[in-house]
C-alpha cells in the first residue's frame, strides 16, 4: 500500500490459453512485453499501434504510453499518470509515489517489467506527432486520450462559467419564511441550511450518505423554488406568465429515477392522520399550495432527459444548440454519472437554470470512465464558495452500529472498522471464511430464506414473496470465482432444488422457477422495466409470472435481460437497501477490494450487516482507495 492509499499492485490478467483474445498477436517490442505480462490487452495494443502507425511514431516508449492511456480508460480512469510507473528498480517499487487513481507499480512478486525511463517520458509523448495531431494530450503532468481531455475541459469550463454567473434573483424574505415553514426547528436545521444555500445558487452539489435526507431536502427545495417562481410571476401575462416552474428530475439509471420520483412524491404526501399516526413519519411542512405547485413531478433517466439519439451513446438531442427548457435540473445518484455524460448534461442545461447534483461521493464511481462526483466535491469544495452542501445526519439507519461502521470505513480507519465488526453488536458481525461452522450456518440460512420465498411464491403470495426476498441481500465483490455472485447463486439454487427434490435453475434447462428472485439488467421502456429493478417469480396456476417491486408483473417469457438474485455484485446493488446485508469479501489480493466497494456494500444495510472475510481482507478493503486518475478536481481549483 502506498502512502496515499493507492493500490501498489499493477493489475494484470493471466491465462494459459495461447488463443486468449487478450493476446496481441504480432505485437513487438515494449507493447509485446507488456501484453505478455498481462498489463495490456490486445485492444490497448491495437489502438496504440494503429494511431502510431498513422502518424509514423516509432518511439516504443510513446507507443507504450498511448496503450497505457487506453488501458486507463478501460479501467475507469480518464487519463494516466506515467510517473506512477517507472524504470525497474526506480519508481516501480511498492511505496514509490503513485498517482491518484493510476494503477500503481508492480507487486514485488511479479516479474519486473521493462519500464521506460520515467524522466522525460511524458515530454517525449508531448513532443510526438501523436500529440501534434491531438490524438493524445499531455496536460497537468497527465496523459489523456483527446476525447477525455476535451470532456474534462468542457466540464471545467461549464462549471466555472456557471459559478462566475450572477446568482439567481430570490425574494430573501419569502425564502427564509418558506424555509422556516418547510424545515422547522432543530430537527431540520441541517437540511434547512442546505436548501437555503442551494436556492441562492445556480449550481450546487448536494452530498450525503444513505438516509441523510437528500431527497427530502430536494423536495423541500423544489417547494421553495416553486414558491419563488409563483411569486415572481404572480399577475404576469404573456406566454411565461402563469407557467409553472419547469423542473427536471433525473438519475443515471431507470431504477434510480423511479426511486427518486417515489421518494419525492412520498415526501410531498400529507402526513398520515388518525390515531397513533402523529410523529410516525417526519416530513417537511408542505402546504396544499406547495403540493399543487409540484403536482405531477416525474423523474426520468438522464439519457431520456437529454434525448437519446438512436445508435449513439454520446450524442443527444439536447445539447449546446438545443438546450433543455427547464428552470431547475436535479440529478440524483450523481456518483454513477460518467465524465462523458456529465459533459453532455452541462452543455445542455441553460446557463441560467439551477443545477443540483445530488449524490454520495464515497460510493463506487460510474461504470464508465470518470469519478465526477468525487472530483466535483474535491475541486469545488476546495474553492470554498459554498457550491458543495453536505448532509451528515443519518435519518434512516435503524442501527447506530451500522452508522458507526460506515463512518469508520469512510474515514479509512481499519482498526476502528475491525473493532466495530467484532464488538459483539448483533447488528454488525464478522465471519471468518475459514470458520467452516459459521460458513455452513450462513449457507443454511441462505437456503432457508430462499426456501421460504419459494414457499410463498408457490402459494401465489406475490407480495409476501417480494417482501421477504427484499429483506436480505447477499453481496459479492466479484461475479465469478468461489466468492463470486454466480457461484453463490448456483449454490443456493442447488440447495433449493435438493429441498424440493428436483433440479432448479440453469442445471434444469430453464432458469425459471417459482421463488426465483430476479434482477433486471437493462431498461425496457416498452415493458416499463428498468435496469436494477428487482422481483420474484410467482406461480399462478400453471404459469409463472415475475412480480416486480412497485407492482407490475409479467409472464416470464416476456423478460429478456434478467439475472438470478440469490446473490448480486456490490456494483449492481448501488441505489438499493435491504434490512439485512451479507457481504462476501474476496481475499486481500483482489483488485476489486476497495474502500468504495466496502462502503457501498455496508451502507446497503438498514438493520444488520454481516461481513464474511478475513481481518486482512477487511483491512485491505478499508485502506485501498478505488481512485481513478483524473485531472478534474485540480482543474476546478486552479
Ligand atoms: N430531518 C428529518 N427528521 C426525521 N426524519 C427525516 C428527516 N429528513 C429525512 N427524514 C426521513 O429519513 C428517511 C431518509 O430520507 P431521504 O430519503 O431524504 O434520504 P436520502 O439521503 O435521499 O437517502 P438515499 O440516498 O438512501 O435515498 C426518509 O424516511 C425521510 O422521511
Amino acid at each position: 500500500m502506498t502512502t496515499d492509499g493507492t493500490d501498489p499492485r499493477l493489475e494484470r490478467w493471466a491465462t494459459d490459453d495461447p488463443h486468449d483474445a487478450r493476446r496481441a498477436l504480432g505485437a513487438t517490442g515494449l507493447l509485446r512485453a507488456f501484453n505478455d505480462a498481462g498489463v495490456l490487452t490486445a485492444a490497448d495494443v491495437h489502438v496504440a499501434r494503429r494511431t502510431a502507425d498513422v502518424v509514423g511514431e516509432t518511439d516504443e516508449s510513446v507507443r507504450l504510453a498511448v496503450a497505457l492511456a487506453v488501458r486507463a480508460v478501460r479501467q475507469g480512469s480518464v487519463c494516466v499518470d506515467l510517473t506512477a510507473f517507472g524504470a525497474a528498480g526506480e519508481a516501480g517499487r511498492p511505496g514509490a509515489p503513485a498517482a491518484s487513481g493510476a494503477p500503481g507499480p508492480e507487486a514485488p512478486d511479479d516479474p519486473p517489467l521493462p519500464w521506460p525511463d520515467p524522466d522525460g517520458w511524458l515530454e517525449r509523448v508531448a513532443a510526438s506527432p501523436l500529440a501534434e495531431r491531438s490524438v493524445v494530450r499531455a496536460d497537468l503532468g497527465l496523459l489523456y486520450l483527446d476525447r477525455y481531455w476535451r470532456e474534462e475541459c468542457q466540464v471545467r469550463d461549464h462549471l466555472v462559467a456557471r459559478l462566475a454567473g450572477l446568482p439567481p434573483a430570490v425574494d430573501d424574505t419569502l425564502l427564509e419564511r418558506g424555509a422556516a415553514r418547510l424545515f422547522p426547528g432543530d430537527a431540520w436545521a441541517e437540511q434547512r441550511a442546505a436548501a437555503l444555500a442551494t436556492a441562492r445558487r445556480r449550481t450546487t452539489v448536494l452530498t450525503g450518505g444513505p438516509g441523510r435526507g437528500k431527497t427530502t431536502t430536494v423536495a423541500g427545495l423544489l417547494a421553495l423554488l416553486a414558491e419563488q417562481h409563483a411569486e415572481q410571476h404572480a399577475g404576469a401575462r404573456g406566454p411565461a406568465g402563469g407557467q409553472p416552474l419547469r423542473i427536471a428530475l433525473a438519475a443515471p439509471t431507470g431504477k434510480a429515477a423511479a426511486r427518486l420520483q417515489d421518494a419525492v412524491v412520498r415526501a410531498l404526501e400529507p402526513p398520515p392522520s388518525g390515531p397513533g399516526a402523529a410523529g410516525t413519519v417526519a416530513r417537511p411542512g408542505f402546504t396544499d399550495d406547495d403540493r399543487h405547485r409540484l403536482a405531477g413531478l416525474r423523474a426520468s433517466t438522464l439519457h431520456r432527459l437529454l434525448g437519446a439519439v438512436p445508435g449513439s451513446s454520446t450524442r443527444f438531442r439536447h445539447d449546446r444548440s438545443n438546450r433543455l427548457p427547464h428552470d431547475v435540473v436535479v440529478v440524483d445518484e450523481t456518483s454513477m454519472v460518467s465524465l462523458t455524460l456529465m459533459a453532455r448534461l452541462l452543455e445542455a442545461v441553460r446557463p441560467e437554470a439551477r443545477l443540483v447534483l445530488v449524490g454520495d461521493p464515497d460510493q463506487l464511481a460510474s461504470v464508465e470512465a470518470g469519478a465526477v462526483l468525487a472530483d466535483l466535491v474535491a475541486g469545488l469544495g476546495a474553492r470554498d464558495d459554498g457550491a458543495v452542501a453536505a448532509l451528515h445526519t443519518d435519518h434512516r439507519s435503524e442501527s447506530t452500529a451500522i452508522t458507526g461502521l460506515a463512518a469508520a470505513v469512510q474515514a479509512g480507519d481499519d482498526g476502528a472498522v475491525l473493532a466495530a465488526l467484532t464488538a459483539g453488536d448483533t447488528a454488525v458481525e464478522l465471519v471468518h471464511p475459514d470458520d467452516a461452522d459459521a460458513v455452513t450456518a450462513l449457507q443454511d440460512e441462505l437456503a432457508r430464506h430462499a426456501l421460504e420465498v419459494r414457499r410463498l411464491a408457490l402459494a401465489g403470495d406475490a407480495d409476501g414473496a417480494l417482501e421477504l426476498a427484499g429483506r436480505h441481500r447477499l453481496l459479492c465483490a466479484h461475479r465469478e470465482g468461489p466468492w463470486g455472485a454466480a457461484s453463490w447463486n448456483r449454490q443456493v439454487e442447488r440447495r433449493l432444488g435438493e429441498a424440493a427434490g428436483t433440479v432448479l435453475g440453469a442445471a434444469a434447462g430453464t432458469p425459471w422457477y417459482a421463488g426465483r428472485p430476479v434482477l433486471v439488467t437493462a431498461n425496457d421502456y416498452a415493458l416499463g422495466l428498468f435496469n436494477g429493478d428487482t422481483g420474484v417469480v410467482v406461480a399462478e396456476g400453471d404459469t409463472l409470472r415475475a412480480h416486480i417491486e412497485g407492482g407490475a408483473s409479467y409472464a416470464v417469457a416476456r423478460l429478456g435481460d434478467v439475472e438470478t438474485l440469490h446473490a448480486m455484485t456490490v456494483h449492481k446493488s448501488q441505489g438499493g437497501q435491504a434490512e439485512t446485508v451479507t457481504v462476501l469479501l474476496p481475499d486481500e489480493t483482489s483488485p476489486l477490494l476497495t474502500r468504495e466497494l466496502f462502503y457501498t456494500a455496508v451502507t446497503r444495510a438498514r438493520r444488520r450487516v454481516r461481513v464474511v472475510g478475513t481481518p486482512e481482507a477487511v483491512a485491505a478493503a478499508v485502506r485501498r482507495r478505488a481512485r481513478r486518475a483524473s485531472g478534474l478536481a485540480r482543474r476546478l481549483t486552479s
